[in-house]
């Protein structure tokens, strides 16, 4: 488990992480999300104990990281898969690693063949390309076989073969009944990877909730266009719609071109219909719109700026 508690982190007059509670449990696969700079690298470096904070804590398995007797054994981290010796080879690069922390040689030839770095174990990292050092790095993490794995973007660099590989190898750690913490600035792949997500921004806490509840909780909306806006709209909002007007889009039909378009939530696309039939109005358009979890990601961020432009605070948004 990884526990943050009321973690601040300054760089000079930044707050880069303020004021940040939150815990990451075992069994899951957990997202760190934020846009460029919200704080997830910060936070990850705090929790290596690499950098001080201005206050709170980050706690491994109840310990701060520094303090842990075999740190490699309890918590394997990859923040940055640029930062090896390029003139090693793979095997040699995990066997100084095991060797300087007590751990099995046999573990090097595991964790290779756990990240499909075999075939080129003898070659020099130097040549690898991004993708090979991410594994390489994953290896790295693994070694000690720790409970705690925390990797900083680690999706990035890999193909789409090399994305399917770590989905499966962050399940079957989760699966373990691992604690695993991945960061990353794309909710999409999230939506794939993760059970559950901590979203940031500009340090600050804006949802920490189970990845499906996340997607309930920003369901899509209805686009209805019809003639009669204002008479459909009071009918809907009388039978608890939210009704606000639609972004028209470029691609209006010329016959649609007279109507307005609504966004409706609280209604499902067949009540519309039935309550405008109702009414005797005619729909030229009905469409149920399902929101990306690209959008939901896009909506909590820029509520974050909102909040801070308007009153100089960002609010904790806690999406239960
Ligand atoms: N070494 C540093 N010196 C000064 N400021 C820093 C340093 N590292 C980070 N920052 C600042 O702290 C804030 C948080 O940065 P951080 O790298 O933790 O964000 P991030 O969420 O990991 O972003 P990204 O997705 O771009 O990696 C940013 O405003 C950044 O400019």
């Amino acid at each position: 488990m990884i526990e943050v508690r009321g973690l601040s982190m300054r760089y000079g007059r930044t707050l880069a992480v303020d004021d940040l509670t939150c815990t990451v449990k075992p069994g899951l696969v957990t997202g760190f999300l934020g846009p460029n700079g919200a704080g997830k690298s910060t936070t990850m470096r705090a929790v290596l104990g690499l950098e001080v904070p201005a206050s709170g804590e980050a706690l491994v398995d109840g310990r701060p990281y520094a303090s842990l007797r075999r740190p490699m054994r309890t918590m394997g981290a990859l923040l940055d898969a640029g930062a090896v010796h390029g003139g090693r080879s793979a095997r040699d690069h995990l066997g100084c690693l095991a060797r300087s922390n007590g751990i099995d040689r046999a573990r090097v030839t595991a964790v290779l063949d756990q990240v499909g770095l075999t075939d080129v174990a003898g070659k020099r990292i130097g040549g690898f390309s991004l993708g090979m050092k991410q594994r390489l790095g994953m290896a790295a993490a693994l070694l000690g076989d720790p409970a705690v794995l925390m990797f900083d973007e680690p999706l990035n660099g890999l193909d789409p073969e090399g994305i399917r590989w770590l989905r499966g190898l962050l399940r079957s750690l989760a699966d373990e009944g691992r604690t695993v913490l991945l960061s990353s600035h794309l909710m999409n792949e999230m939506a794939l990877t993760a059970d559950h997500v901590i979203v940031i921004g500009r340090g600050r806490l804006i949802a920490d909730a189970a990845m499906n509840a996340l997607a309930a909780h920003f369901q899509g909306d209805v686009l209805v266009r019809t003639r009669h806006p204002e008479r459909l709209t009071a009918i809907m909002r009388a039978h608890g719609g939210t009704v606000v007007a639609a972004d028209d889009g470029a691609r209006v039909a010329r016959s649609a071109a007279l109507s307005a378009a609504l966004s409706v939530r609280g209604l499902d696309a067949s009540e519309i219909g039935v309550l405008a039939l109702s009414q005797g109005i005619a729909l030229v358009e009905l469409t149920p719109r399902a929101a990306s979890l690209e959008e939901a990601f896009m909506r909590l961020t820029e509520d974050s700026t909102e909040y801070r432009s308007e009153s100089g605070t960002t609010p904790k948004e806690t999406v239960r």
